[in-house]
């Protein structure tokens, strides 16, 4: 019989940006030392272990160290702290698709009532607190304001696209091009200028399909390719998502409006305001089990 008595774990993703799920609430299965980078690697690793793009631990945040550093005064209000990972190991302060599979988790694993998610929940990220709820046909989460950084350039098989750096917590340039997205090689991430990403940065190629003013406001309609620090090529980023959008919106000298977003993995939605930035769109829950002793070593 195979030992499958080790940590309890979920696999989901949200527009196929997918995530290796680890409840942990009280902070104890998977302490900074056990889920090391190493671990997390082997985690998305699609041969060795169960393949993912990022791994989302769900704890509380009086268990994680640096919640206070980075919640302030809002600590107290968030009660869980999504502790996202890179498939590399590493930490990021963002993640749009994941908070939204987060919040399905909490209530699938009966950590947190229905009803509260309707309504909104404020959860913690290394970005900030981060209110997030459950709609009619998905999830929302308000991201707060795209930063703009700057404008700078990617280089992609010798081609340069100029582009213009947002934070939305975490670091994006978003490169508007009409280049047919097919025919980019994103096998490997595109060049930089480090002095403007010292951290790393997302890098998204956007075709802008249309933007027009309507009765209810400007809408638009992009789709993007994305290469995510940490990881590679996925098949959907949300916060690259926000960020296109933004910056779709921006080139065209609009401060809001409705974005709607094609990803390779599905589609989202973005609303844009001079104050702040809504995402919307699905989480998946596709399997639950626990993770087997003879894998964990
Ligand atoms: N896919 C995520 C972003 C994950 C973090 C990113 N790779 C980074 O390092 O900033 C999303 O849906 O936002």
């Amino acid at each position: 019989m195979i030992d499958a008595s080790g940590p309890r774990v979920l696999k989901g993703h949200g527009t196929q940006n997918d995530f290796v799920v680890l409840p942990d609430p009280d902070g104890t299965v998977w302490p900074e030392d056990r889920l090391d980078a190493a671990l997390v690697r082997r985690l998305c690793d699609r041969q060795e272990g169960l393949g993912a793009d990022g791994v989302l631990r769900v704890v509380s945040s009086a268990h994680v160290p640096d919640a206070a550093a980075v919640l302030g005064d809002a600590l107290d209000e968030c009660t869980w702290f999504m502790d996202h990972r890179n498939a590399d190991g590493s930490h990021a302060e963002m993640c749009g698709n994941g908070i939204r599979l987060y919040l399905h988790v909490l209530v699938a694993e009966g950590l947190l009532d229905a009803e509260q998610a309707r309504a909104g929940v404020l959860v913690g990220t290394r970005g900030g607190p981060r209110r997030v709820g459950q709609g009619a046909d998905g999830y929302w989460v308000d991201m707060g304001p795209a930063r703009p950084l700057g404008r700078g350039e990617a280089v992609l098989s010798g081609v340069t696209y100029p582009g213009t750096g947002v934070s939305m917590g975490n670091p994006h340039l978003v490169c508007l091009t009409d280049v047919a997205l097919e025919s980019l090689d994103l096998a490997h991430a595109p060049a930089v200028d480090p002095a403007l990403f010292p951290d790393g940065v997302n890098v998204e190629l956007v075709n802008v399909l249309s933007a027009e003013e309507g009765p209810s406001g400007t809408t638009a309609h992009v789709r993007l390719r994305v290469s995510e620090r940490g990881v590679g090529e996925t098949r959907s980023c949300g916060t690259g998502a926000c960020a296109a959008a933004w910056a779709a919106l921006d080139a065209g000298g609009r401060s809001a409006g409705t974005v709607t977003v094609d990803v390779p993995g599905g589609r989202l939605s973005v609303e844009v305001t001079p104050g702040t930035t809504v995402l919307s769109g699905p989480a998946v829950v596709v399997s639950s089990g626990t993770l087997t002793r003879e894998w964990l070593g």
